[in-house]
């Protein structure tokens, strides 16, 4: 299974501003470049991959929408706002819930009121998890391990507190070079390199 967490730390969890900030300072366009990037190819969804969206700018809690690519039934098109629709969706579905709770929204699609953290910790748990970071390690150097989890941001860097706690957690840094690229194209070259690697 190949996991990507992207923490939007500016996107709304507020359904009528996530499509309203579409071009705006949120730059919620994110969520749909990274979902497209990563559960989509020319004629044919990814395999065994899965995007956790963690939506922060919020006025009660996170939510995380998860979309799996092979439970996925009910895709519009691959367009900015059949994406950014589901995410709406996960969004409505959350109305009302309290901490740590998950909503099913449609085949493949949930939707938790858990933080960045807290998803963080659980998936060291289970998976080989890496922090993208243009300083880090090249993942030209790297075999990437079994299980593999990336973790991305949106515009609004890491705070150096959560990459200090990545670290205690054990998460290896890594780059694709020396440009800073957009979150959605890091996720088509890491796609590209599993693609070599395994
Ligand atoms: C648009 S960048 C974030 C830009 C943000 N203003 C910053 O300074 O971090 C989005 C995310 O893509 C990843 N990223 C971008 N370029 C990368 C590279 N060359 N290697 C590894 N990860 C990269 C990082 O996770 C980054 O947080």
């Amino acid at each position: 299974m190949r996991t990507f967490v992207l923490r939007a730390r500016s996107a709304p969890t507020d359904s009528e501003k996530l499509m309203a900030e579409v071009g705006g300072s949120c730059h919620t366009e994110i969520l749909a470049h990274c979902t497209m990037n990563a559960l989509f190819m020319a004629q044919s969804h990814r395999e065994d991959t899965t995007i956790h969206l963690v939506l922060e700018s919020t006025q009660d809690y996170s939510r995380t929408v998860t979309i799996n690519a092979n439970e996925m039934t009910q895709v519009g098109g691959f367009h900015e706002a059949a994406l950014l629709e589901i995410v709406r969706q996960a969004l409505v579905a959350s109305a009302g819930m309290t901490k740590e709770q998950m909503r099913h929204v449609q085949p493949g699609v949930t939707v938790r009121t858990i933080s960045f953290e807290a998803l963080l910790k659980e998936l060291t748990q289970t998976h080989s998890v890496y922090m993208m970071d243009k300083k880090g390690d090249s993942i030209r150097d790297i075999t990437l391990a079994d299980n593999p989890c990336f973790i991305l941001t949106d515009h609004i860097p890491m705070p150096k507190k959560t990459m200090n706690s990545l670290k205690r957690l054990g998460v290896e840094k890594i780059s694709l070079g020396p440009k800073m690229l957009f979150a959605s194209q890091c996720i088509t070259l890491i796609h590209n390199e599993l693609d070599h690697q395994m």
